[in-house]
């Protein structure tokens, strides 16, 4: 048996934590994608991910030629001098997994920079079957398979007009 280190666990350890009624399915029209398999109140954390930050020169150079640049995420990379510049990051566990959705995003994260790990958590309740989507941002580096969707919303919005603007502020 391996003799124990000498570690301070509350103090130096990261808690993991991972809801367990989650599901990967493999052939949706975004590709895999996590879906929950049983209601996930709100506020409920999903994974605690921990993070492989790249070097700018190992992003740019090598990862961005791969299939891997699909899955890393922007993350702050310290030049010195409180500088920063952008670099890459590899998220593990369900952190490369999640898809992207532009408007039904249900789940939010948040970034340790001093840990390394990122956080998710649902922004609201959600139903059994439901996926868990993330927002990838503005900038897509393929075609939403929501487009049709997002531009049939727009477009009744557009036909509704100034109403269906109200009723939205309205909501917030
Ligand atoms: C971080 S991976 C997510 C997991 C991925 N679906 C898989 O099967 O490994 C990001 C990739 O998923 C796909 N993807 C994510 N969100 C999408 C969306 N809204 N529409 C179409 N494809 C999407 C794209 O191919 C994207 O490059």
């Amino acid at each position: 048996m391996s003799s124990p280190i000498n570690v301070n666990l509350e103090e130096d350890g990261i808690a993991l934590e991972r809801f367990t009624g989650l599901v990967l399915i493999m052939n949706t029209p975004k590709g895999r994608g996590v879906f929950a398999s049983k209601p996930i109140p709100a506020g409920t954390t999903i994974d605690i991910c921990a993070a492989l930050v790249l070097s700018p020169h190992d992003a740019k150079e090598h990862i961005s030629h791969t299939e891997l640049n699909n899955y890393t995420y922007n993350w702050p990379y310290p030049t010195g001098e409180n500088g920063n510049q952008t670099t890459q990051a590899v998220v593990f566990g369900l952190g490369s997994l999640f898809n992207h959705s532009t408007h039904q995003q249900n789940v939010g994260w948040t970034r340790d920079l001093v840990r390394q790990v990122v956080t998710y958590r649902t922004l609201r309740d959600v139903r059994q079957g439901e996926e868990l989507c993330i927002s990838y941002g503005g900038h897509l580096t393929f075609v939403d398979a929501d487009a049709e969707e997002l531009k049939a919303e727009a477009e009744a919005e557009a036909r509704d007009g100034g109403e269906a603007a109200l009723a939205r502020i309205e909501l917030v």
